[in-house]
């Protein structure tokens, strides 16, 4: 039997859509959540390892969550670690986001951290979830061209320097990330500050100048609406959290007062 190694799901969205991507944000670490999203609709999720609950394990499940759906996984690592990239790879993650890439030489660290020698310096296995346990016969030859590398632009250091950054063979796409950035802007909580949003829009205009593709993480609905509207290149709209609780909140409120307006009315 002969065992086919994936091409990058990610990649090719972006080259058959011809328009941004739209993306969820997975929190929550749930196999559930993240299998029932992944037939919602949405271009790709994001599972993230940087500020929620969910490790290298939780992620593999995850990643088997979403495997087979239309949706395409990134994961988003807790750092630009040589070792975690290695163990990411391997588990299957052919999409990586690294948080905080803030220079050319950090950018090429992660590059170097996801490509085989002599391009890179990632360690070899061959019995690992990502080559089908030894049976993708090609897959060393092929696994430094099937991975996807996305670097977060989220601190004005890196703002400055995002063409060089981005410039970095092997880097494959930038991120934005408001809630970083507006807080190292001086506008700490206010993601969508007008400054923010033109600095972001601005470097994305001499990115997609030199041909980069261009994410970003949209604090709320209106800002997901202006992002597509603008065209940066994939826009994640929602995370999961938010649609579960928002929508708890406003039923718990709901039925609560229904509830104390029906027992006052009787008293
Ligand atoms: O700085 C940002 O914004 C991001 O990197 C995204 C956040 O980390 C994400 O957790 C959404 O709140």
């Amino acid at each position: 039997m002969t065992h086919v190694f994936p091409t990058n799901p990610f990649r090719t969205a972006l080259a058959k859509q011809g328009r941004p991507l739209v993306g969820i944000w997975s929190v929550l670490n749930s196999s559930n959540v993240v299998e029932g999203l992944a037939h919602s609709g949405f271009d790709w999720m994001l599972i993230d390892n940087e500020h929620a609950p969910t490790d290298l394990g939780d992620t593999l499940s995850h990643l088997r969550a979403i495997a087979g759906s239309d949706t395409a996984p990134i994961v988003r690592l807790p750092w630009n670690d040589p070792v975690m990239i290695k163990k990411y790879l391997d588990i299957g993650a052919q999409t990586l986001m690294l948080p905080f890439v803030q220079s050319v030489e950090e950018a090429k660290a992660a590059v170097a951290a996801t490509r085989y020698a002599p391009q890179g310096h990632r360690g070899i296995a061959m019995m690992h979830r990502a080559s089908r346990y030894g049976r993708i016969r090609d897959y060393i030859d092929r696994a430094n061209d099937e991975r996807f590398l996305i670097v977060q632009i989220e601190t004005p250091t890196a703002l400055d320097v995002a063409e060089d950054i981005a410039a970095v063979e092997g880097v494959d796409a930038v991120f934005f990330g408001p809630g970083d950035l507006s807080t190292l802007m001086g506008h700490r909580g206010n993601p969508t500050h007008q400054d923010v949003l033109e600095a972001m829009e601005a470097k994305c205009r001499l990115l997609h100048k030199a041909g980069k593709t261009v994410g970003i993480l949209a604090p709320n609905a209106e800002a997901a609406e202006r992002f597509i509207q603008f065209g940066f290149d994939f826009v994640s709209v929602a995370t999961d959290g938010a649609i579960i609780f928002n929508a708890a909140d406003g039923i718990a409120a709901r039925f609560v007062s229904l509830s104390e307006a029906n027992t006052a009315k009787e008293a």
